[in-house]
Formats: structure tokens, C-alpha cells, sequence
């Protein structure tokens, strides 16, 4: 499912409200239903329970989502081990492997500390933490922006492989309306923190009602098409 809106629309806040991390201070009203629970409602502490194996996300900010100084391996593996019932040794070789899918080189990874590895690197190794996990819903917010094109579109395709594989739920928070177009099976676009249109990408795309949607989509559409080289330009080139 793809959510797209401008900057400050409330894209990232409503991801910050199902996973019960909203900036303190902040009021929360109506229902977040998930499963069988509406997690507004739930206590802090079950909602706590809920994340990393229920519900996973990935942040726009991945600097965070690792501590500076232990490494990356290390911090993987309690992750893993505080999750799911499996020994360190078989946390391990899971890591490795999601490691290794995120087109990352997994050993040296595993045995870097944060500050030794790139942002690109860091943000595929904060989404192979997520992933291992194998959350039921996986939030996925502003996730390729660290990545360069190819790796982002590794990351997208394995992202479509764990969910074939494991049929979980992906939330998908986007700016780029072609990457949303061609990943999501449902786009809700977004407005001053309300969902103003919904449907099919080719409905979206098309045949879109808001006028606020039509705004979105016309930069997309006001992108230059491919014209040819002519003679003339290989010629001056
Ligand atoms: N900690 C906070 N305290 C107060 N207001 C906030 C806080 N975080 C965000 N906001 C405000 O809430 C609104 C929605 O922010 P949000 O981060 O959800 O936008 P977004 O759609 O995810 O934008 P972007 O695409 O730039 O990440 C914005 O007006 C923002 O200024």
C-alpha cells in the first residue's frame, strides 16, 4: 500500500502513530486497527510487544536505528534473539543472509561498527534488521532516499520478495509517485494530515478526482519524455 502526499502533509506521523511513537505532547484520536486490536486503545506496553515482530519500520532517519558504538553484527543478533525464539548462533547466520540480500558485503558489515560504513550501507543494513525480524506489517518510510538507484531497487525487490514469501503487510511512504505506481497494489494520497483520495495506482494515476491529487500528479507528468538525439546534438556533442 502506497501513502503519498507533499512535505508535512502527516505522512510520517501516522506511521509514528501505528507503531505508538508520536512526539510527546502530541493527542491521538480515533482507531488504528490492526489484527484484532485497535492500538490506540492498547496500553503502552502492549503496544511495545507488538513492534519489531508484529509491526516493523523503516525510518526516513536511519541513523538512529542503530548505537554508535556496537557493532552492527552484535546489535543484529540481540535484536533477533529478543524476537524470535532462536539461538544466538542461528540469529547470526540470519543476519548474515539478510545481510547479504540487501547487496551488502555481510561479513565485514556484521563486524563494522555504524560510524565505519556509509549512509547508503547503513540504511540497507537498518532495513535487513527490520526485515529479519519478518514483521506482519512493515513500514517503509522515505526508505530509498539514502540509496542510489540501483541499490534502491535491490532493496525494493528483495522488500517484494519477503512479502510474496511471507504475505506481510507493506506500507510504503513515498514522494516518488513512479516508484509508488509500479510497487503498490493501493495508493492513499495525502493532504494537511487527511486522506483525501484512495484507489487502484492506474485509478490514482488516471482517473483521479481531488484536486489536490491532480496536483501531485501533474508533476509527475510534467517530467521531460525521452526525445531523440539528432544528428545535429551528436554532431555538437
Ligand atoms: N515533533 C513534532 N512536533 C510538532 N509538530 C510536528 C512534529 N513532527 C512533525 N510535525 C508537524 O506535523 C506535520 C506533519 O509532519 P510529517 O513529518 O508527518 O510530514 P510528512 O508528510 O511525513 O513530510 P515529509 O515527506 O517531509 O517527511 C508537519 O506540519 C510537521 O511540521
Amino acid at each position: 500500500m502506497g501513502l503519498i502526499g507533499e512535505s508535512g502533509s502527516g505522512k510520517s506521523l501516522t506511521a509514528r502513530a501505528i507503531m505508538g511513537l508520536l512526539p510527546h505532547g502530541m493527542n491521538l484520536n480515533g482507531q488504528i486497527l490492526f489484527k484484532n486490536d485497535d492500538l490506540v486503545s492498547l496500553s503502552a506496553e502492549a503496544h511495545r510487544q507488538l513492534l519489531g515482530n508484529e509491526i516493523g519500520m523503516i525510518f526516513q532517519d536511519y541513523r538512529g536505528s542503530f548505537t554508535p558504538f556496537i557493532k552492527i553484527g552484535k546489535q543484529m543478533v540481540e535484536t533477533i534473539c529478543t524476537h524470535q525464539k532462536v539461538r544466538k548462533k542461528e540469529a547470526q547466520s540470519i543476519a548474515l543472509q539478510v545481510l547479504d540480500k540487501m547487496g551488502l558485503e555481510a561479513n565485514r558489515v556484521f563486524f563494522s561498527y555504524p560510524f565505519q560504513l556509509s549512509g547508503g550501507q547503513l540504511q540497507r543494513a537498518s532495513i535487513a534488521m527490520a526485515i529479519s525480524l519478518k514483521p506482519s506489517l512493515l513500514i517503509c518510510d522515505e526508505m530509498t532516499t539514502a540509496l542510489d538507484v540501483m541499490n534502491g531497487e535491490k532493496v525494493l525487490h528483495y522488500i517484494d520478495e519477503v512479502r510474496r514469501e511471507t504475505g506481510c503487510a507493506v506500507l510504503m511512504i513515498t514522494h516518488d509517485l513512479a516508484q509508488a505506481y509500479k510497487r503498490t497494489d493501493r495508493m492513499y494520497v495525502m493532504n494537511q494530515g487527511e486522506i483525501v483520495e484512495e484507489g487502484l495506482p492506474e485509478q490514482i494515476r488516471c482517473h483521479h478526482q481531488h484536486p489536490y491529487t491532480k496536483k501531485l500528479c501533474s508533476c509527475l507528468l510534467a517530467l521531460p519524455g525521452e526525445t531523440l538525439i539528432t544528428d545535429e546534438r551528436v554532431m555538437s556533442g
